[in-house]
């Protein structure tokens, strides 16, 4: 699996690799500069302003100084009581200059996390069906969500942080430059020896993180598993809860030793490199001293350079310091990115005109020789299937588990491209259909539908939300699902709050749910209606009812209806018998209990059982 094993080019950073992790700079300032423009430039412009700041306070000393000097022979304190003026000035503007700056700044931040979670989230809703069946795709999107809300902001923070640190860099070693270049050189390269050992040790923390995201998926799967009402059931009842805790607790003990490890790797280089910066500023500064004491630097000057040597220092520290870390947020952000930039197939985001088929020939649905393997696997789950569904026509198909009766509908509702052979609707393939205009055409019940934790009227009204404002449609739907029974019982009718996540919800029957979600599909004023294993949660006499209803409503349409129930099925008006991928027998149920064939005999022994069971009920 690739997320074990090594990201390609994870070896140490050479200086071109941290350049090149800076390259989306411009798109996290390009969706800064969307959000506001005017408050983009004000936060920069402040910033930038501010950065001057320290050696403007490093000059108003030196003045300081003199004037003192001065003062103290002539006894006029008017320049004096103007650099404190300057100084007060100073202060107060970088205060209000913070201020101003924080606040807009986490207006951007609000804005970022939240337009970066909405491009996530339209990426998930045009990227195919099979990367959500996909161990690999599952874990880009892993890397992409983690910090994803964060991690882009404290890149701009960063950016900010880092042109300020220059600006301030440049304007007070420029002080010292003046005076002796050569310190200047020698303070700001010490800390840039550092830094290539700081962005090898968060190369590593990132290859560590990078290499958990499937263990992190599986964390907090385990955390879904026992905290969410549909698994909690299970957990329970089987007792397994303290052995997904064991599990989880043996993962993060896993991930503490190696932060641990890493951290303390961290810790050693940073004070090694500390002690040699702060080594370098005493002798810096007592070099400053001696010169004074020869008489070469006056009393305003050894203050001045005094200070600007343990500026010089601090800043270039500090901007090291920041670069490391944006280097280790950029590597995660390319994450983020790499998956937004995941190419779309073109048929996933082409919006093909819909051609009105009404006057094409009314052939129905056509399988045409298709064959499928699922994408990354050898084995052909569908094997050369043909097969037409008339208008009017209700197909029901059987089999046994994994003869690939889902597949058959994934492909049909287009979950899955077709690679080989095709399907028509009214003689054009499906290949002509842009994605949405094919699935406008079906209404779909899958064996896993979603409970919407929403009311009843949304739970049905999704299946076509442009009719949500008309009632009459949602109370049809529910009529012909069979779901107006249910909704008798709600004490607010259609209005009821369902599920029970969220207040006054009332908690439905699995039954109850399913007639919900096929009145759902029946919002739709589809071509063909699919209905994948109802029968999982409904009973007998719900489940003829439901189909015959079906059958009701598919007088003009189509119907596809999967069941393990043969008594229900036995009315469709073709039933087609699926083995291994392939249609072993088709006919209607007459015809198939004639031919005497897998079909007949599986019949037969659900029709015994349940007799069996009959007479066990209810002994004569
Ligand atoms: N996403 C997938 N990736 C790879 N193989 C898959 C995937 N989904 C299903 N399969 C395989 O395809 C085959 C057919 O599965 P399918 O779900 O279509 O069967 P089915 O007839 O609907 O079974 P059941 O009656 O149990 O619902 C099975 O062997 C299954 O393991």
């Amino acid at each position: 699996m690739p997320q074990t094993s090594e990201r390609k080019g994870a070896n140490s950073p050479s200086f071109r690799n941290v350049l090149e992790s800076f390259k989306y700079w411009p798109r996290i300032l390009k969706l800064l500069w969307q959000t506001n423009p005017l408050y983009f430039l004000l936060v920069f412009g402040l910033n930038g302003i501010t950065s001057l700041i320290p050696a403007a306070s490093v000059m108003l000393t030196q003045m300081l100084m003199t004037q003192v000097g001065i003062a103290q022979q002539t006894g006029i304190l008017q320049p004096v009581l103007m650099v404190f003026a300057l100084f007060a000035g100073l202060a107060l503007f970088r205060e209000i200059s913070r201020i101003i700056s924080d606040n807009y700044q986490a207006i951007f931040s609000e804005r970022l996390s939240n337009s970066i979670n909405m491009q996530l989230m339209k990426k998930a809703d045009h990227l195919p069906y099979r990367y959500f069946e996909d161990a690999e795709a599952y874990d880009k999107l892993q890397r992409a969500r983690q910090d994803s809300s964060f991690r882009p902001f404290q890149i701009f923070q960063q950016i900010l942080q880092i042109i300020g640190g220059t600006i301030t860099l440049l304007s007070v070693a420029g002080v010292l430059f003046y005076w002796q270049w050569w310190l200047a050189l020698v303070l700001l390269l010490i800390p840039l020896t550092s830094s290539f050992s700081y962005l090898r040790v968060g190369e590593e923390e990132f290859q560590i993180d990078w290499n958990r995201a499937a263990e992190r998926r599986k964390q907090s799967y385990f955390l879904g598993l026992m905290t969410t009402d549909a698994s909690v059931k299970e957990v329970k009842v089987f007792g397994i809860g303290s052995l997904l805790l064991e599990k989880y607790r043996q993962m993060y003990e896993r991930f503490f030793k190696e932060d641990k490890k890493l951290l303390l790797k961290r810790m050693r280089i940073t004070l090694f490199f500390q002690i040699v910066g702060i080594g370098a500023v005493i002798g810096t500064q007592l070099l400053v001293v001696q010169q004074t004491v020869a008489g070469v630097l006056t009393i305003a000057m050894m203050m001045a350079y005094i200070q600007a040597i343990a500026q010089t220092q601090a800043t270039s520290s500090s901007l090291l310091q920041t670069l490391f870390v944006m280097y280790q947020n950029n590597l995660y952000v390319s994450q983020l990115f790499a998956f937004l930039d995941i190419e779309e197939s073109e048929e996933s985001i082409v919006q093909r005109p819909y051609v009105s088929t009404k006057q094409a020939e009314q052939t129905g649905f056509v399988f045409q020789n298709v064959s499928f393997r699922y994408p990354g696997t050898d084995h052909y789950v569908l094997k050369n299937i043909n097969l037409q569904l008339k208008p009017g026509e209700t197909l029901a198909i059987v089999g046994e588990n994994g003869s690939g009766k889902s597949t058959l509908v994934k492909l049909l509702v287009r979950l899955y491209e077709l690679e080989e052979g095709d399907i028509l609707y009214q003689g054009r393939s499906i290949r002509s259909y842009s994605v949405k205009a094919w699935r406008d055409l079906m209404g779909t019940v899958f064996q896993d539908f979603i409970r919407y934790e929403l009311t009843a009227r949304e739970n049905i009204a999704l299946g076509n939300w442009r009719e949500a404002e008309h009632a009459e449609a949602v109370e049809m739907a529910a009529k012909n699902s069979g779901a107006t029974t249910v909704l008798e019982r709600l004490p607010l009718g259609l209005d009821t709050q369902l599920g029970k996540w969220f207040k006054e919800g009332v908690q439905l029957s699995g039954g109850q749910w399913q007639k919900i979600a096929i009145a759902r599909a029946y919002m739709r004023d589809a071509a063909l209606f699919v209905l994948d294993e109802p029968s999982a949660a409904l009973d007998p006499k719900a489940e003829k009812e439901v189909f015959d209803k079906f059958a009701e409503l598919t007088v003009d349409k189509m119907g596809i209806f999967i069941s393990h129930r043969y008594s229900t099925v036995r009315n469709a008006d073709r039933i087609i018998f699926m083995q291994q991928g392939e249609i072993l027998e088709s006919g209607t149920h007459a015809s198939l209990m004639k031919r005497n064939g897998s079909y007949a005999v599986l019949y037969q022994m659900q029709a015994a059982a349940y007799i069996d069971n009959q007479e066990q009920q209810s002994p004569a």
